[in-house]
């Protein structure tokens, strides 16, 4: 079962088009969602979420569209995005009472933990907030009605290190429930690398990959070698190259064929981020 699945989703801006894409989102798991600034990434949860109406293909939240979700189905969903929507002259106790209005599975008292988690006060107006402590607050919201399925958008973003370490560790305590799904964007490729069980990659509104992320880092390597050798390898593998007057580095795709064919080069791991550099900025095979 799928808890999100698009496809062939295209949104056309003046500037940007959300180009036919299409993932899935396997229920119980974590999906990163990756990409340089304006590739897309808000676009499509504004699109998975029905904020913004698309010019053509289907999204499906458990299977069902996401045009028309039931008011429970939209119960069982958290979002955080980035920048709080949060009314500023509201105070944590203004917005339990709110919540507990919108949602009824509200759950006020793991909402007050997370708050003494996370030390925010609890009298002082949102507009007194840091914009770290208005993420926090965002993702006690989001993680207080007993969602199964919570979508993040740059939610770790602006936090520090040891608060955000703290972040991801909830999520992957909220994941430890056989379906409960997490779908985040961020820039903070660590951070994806350190919870995400897939990772999809938009660039420029096309996605490049959507990939299990252990597999997708033991398929690929980097070649660090004379800029002479680069022709004697088969572009099939090549999935881009960064030259200098000192050399080249390659980054080599569908690494376990290509460690047999050309055992006279060796091949170092890679990350997922330096895979996303080098598809998006490492000149490609055809160039
Ligand atoms: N309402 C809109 N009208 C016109 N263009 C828009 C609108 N919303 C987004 N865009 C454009 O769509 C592109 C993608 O924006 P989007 O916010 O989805 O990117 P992003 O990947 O989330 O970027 P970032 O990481 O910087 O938040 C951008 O060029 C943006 O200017």
């Amino acid at each position: 079962m799928n808890a999100i699945e698009l496809e062939n989703v295209s949104k056309a801006y003046d500037n940007f088009t959300l180009d036919k894409i299409s993932f899935s989102v396997p229920s119980g798991t974590i999906m990163g969602f990756v990409g340089e600034n304006g590739a897309g990434k808000t676009t499509t949860i504004k699109a998975i979420l029905d904020l913004i109406h698309i010019d053509e293909g289907s999204i499906r939240i458990w299977g069902n569209s996401s045009k028309n979700l039931s008011k429970d189905i939209k119960a069982q969903i958290g979002v955080v995005f980035d920048g709080s929507n949060l009314h500023e002259n509201l105070t944590i106790e203004n917005i339990n009472r709110i919540m507990i209005s919108i949602y009824h599975n509200w759950d006020q008292k793991k909402f007050y933990n997370y708050l003494t988690k996370f030390k925010l006060p609890k009298n002082k107006k949102i507009k007194d907030f840091s914009r770290g402590m208005k993420m926090k607050l965002s993702i006690a919201i989001a993680l207080s009605h007993n969602s199964k399925l919570l979508i993040l958008d740059e939610a770790t973003s602006g936090l520090d290190p040891m608060v955000r370490d703290e972040i991801l560790d909830l999520f992957l305590e909220f994941i430890q429930e056989e379906d409960h799904t997490i779908f985040l964007s961020s820039h903070i490729i660590s951070d994806i690398e350190k919870i995400a069980d897939y990772v999809t990659f938009i660039h420029e509104g096309r996605i490049v990959f959507s990939e299990n992320k252990d597999e997708l880092i033991y398929s690929h390597g980097i070649i660090r070698c004379p800029n002479e050798y680069v022709p004697m390898i088969d572009k099939s593998y090549i999935v881009g190259i960064r030259q200098n007057s000192f050399g080249a580095e390659v980054m080599i795709k569908n690494a376990d064929i290509f460690k047999r064919r050309y055992r006279e080069f060796s091949l170092e791991k890679t990350s997922i981020e330096e895979i996303m550099l080098f598809i998006s900025r490492g000149k490609g095979a055809d160039v």
